[in-house]
């Protein structure tokens, strides 16, 4: 049986105060909930621009010596370790001098990129760098091309040609490799240096240049010259401002600063964005031992970013770096690209127990649709074992 209320009022004004004190919890929640909401968009917004002020510091950073204005195209070498702070610091005191200048280091530090930098930083940078690779020259050809010749200087001379120290002339000559000149080219190059005149083929008339040399070796030309491949007055005259780059894995803390600039560069070639590299990847990078330096970690990175569907770039670096870790267990044999997709594709599928679709399956883990995972297998000549 319902009971009795003798004062119905009273219930219902207490079930409205208590809707009342509802209402004022439920909006006080909602306020705070506001206000976080305020607090999170406001570090995330500052976040953002200290994260576009850094990237500009790195397109452009205080130690860039490429001037607006040089000749475009400056390229900022970047680097915040003492070790590159260091190469940039007499970069920048030799470049406006005439001296000549040998830079020193392993394949893909960056040396062509720093002869780059100190033309354009001096007073000659109004006309452009002339670049020789005194490797990639066939050695009958290498005279000529350097010094230049007339029609019919030599059999098969069938034109005249303008040497490249004729057209560095007022400007910078880089010679490239410059430790794999032949012996009987290093007395010539001896002789234009020492007198500022170059001769063409075929030709005794003796024409005035005026050209600053920037050379470049990966050789140890020290080593070159007591073992006799190198002639040691050569040595000496090119020798004058000798600066060594050095090898990525001495300046591991300059591996974000690059990887987030070539990301940047390469995504935008390939109109591909990526918001981050992910945190494991990064630390793999600066692990890694880099024996092709600059060119390696670049060439690392945009196979990455062709297999990466983004917008978190992942990096297999054991997988793409045959000494990472210097394990056996990592090792290649081969560095065809094909071969190394192969392997990382294998070694993937093994790891998701060959399950191609689906959470943890190997396209999830690949970055890939698992059609073109497929597609991938049946061009790789990958089955199931
Ligand atoms: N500090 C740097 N910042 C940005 N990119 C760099 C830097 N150093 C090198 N690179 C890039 O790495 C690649 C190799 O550099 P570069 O050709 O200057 O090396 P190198 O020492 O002249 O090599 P080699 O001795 O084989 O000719 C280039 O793509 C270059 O742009």
């Amino acid at each position: 049986m319902p009971s009795f209320d003798p004062y119905p009022g009273e219930a219902t004004t207490e079930a409205l105060d208590d809707v009342g004190h509802r209402l004022q919890a439920n909006h006080d929640v909602q306020a705070a909930a506001a206000a976080q909401l305020a607090e999170v968009t406001r570090q995330r917004d500052a976040a953002l621009a200290e994260v576009a002020q850094l990237r500009a510091q790195v397109r452009h950073p205080p130690w860039d010596l490429g001037r607006a204005g040089s000749g475009g195209g400056s390229l900022a070498v970047v680097g915040r370790s003492a070790a590159i702070q260091r190469v940039l610091g007499l970069a920048d005191q030799v470049a406006p001098t005439n001296a000549t200048v040998l830079l020193t280091g392993e394949t893909g530090t960056g040396k062509e990129r720093f002869a780059t930098l100190i033309h354009e930083s001096s007073p000659r940078a109004r006309r452009p760098m002339v670049r020789v690779n005194c490797s990639a020259i066939p050695t009958a050809l290498i005279e000529s091309e350097l010094f230049g010749r007339e029609k019919g200087a030599y059999t098969g001379a069938l034109s005249k040609q303008i040497g490249r120290f004729e057209v560095a002339n007022g400007s910078t000559l880089f010679l490239d490799e410059v430790g794999d000149l032949p012996l009987d080219v290093q007395v010539k190059l001896l002789r234009v240096l020492q007198e500022r005149t170059i001769e063409r083929l075929g030709s005794p008339r003796p024409i005035d240049v005026d050209v600053r040399i920037i050379a470049a070796t990966n050789r140890d030309l020290a080593e070159a010259v007591r073992s006799e491949t190198f002639r040691s007055d050569l040595y000496y005259r090119l020798n004058v401002f000798p600066i060594e780059v050095p090898p990525l894995r001495e300046r591991r803390e300059d591996i974000p600063l690059l990887v987030d600039e070539i990301v940047e560069e390469i995504g935008e070639a390939m109109g591909k964005r990526f918001d981050a590299v992910a945190r494991r990847s990064l630390e793999d990078l600066q692990q890694a031992d880099w024996p092709g330096n600059v060119r390696e970690l670049r060439n690392v990175l945009e196979r990455a970013m062709i297999l990466s569907p983004g917008p978190i770039l992942h990096v297999d670096v054991a997988a793409a770096t045959p000494l990472f870790g210097r394990g056996a267990a990592n090792a290649f044999s081969s560095s065809l690209l094909a071969d190394v997709d192969r392997d990382h594709i294998l070694r993937v599928l093994d790891q998701a127990g060959w399950r191609i679709k689906g959470p943890g399956s190997a396209s999830v883990r690949l970055g890939l649709k698992p059609s073109t995972l497929y597609f991938r297998m049946k061009k790789l000549g990958i089955s199931r074992p």
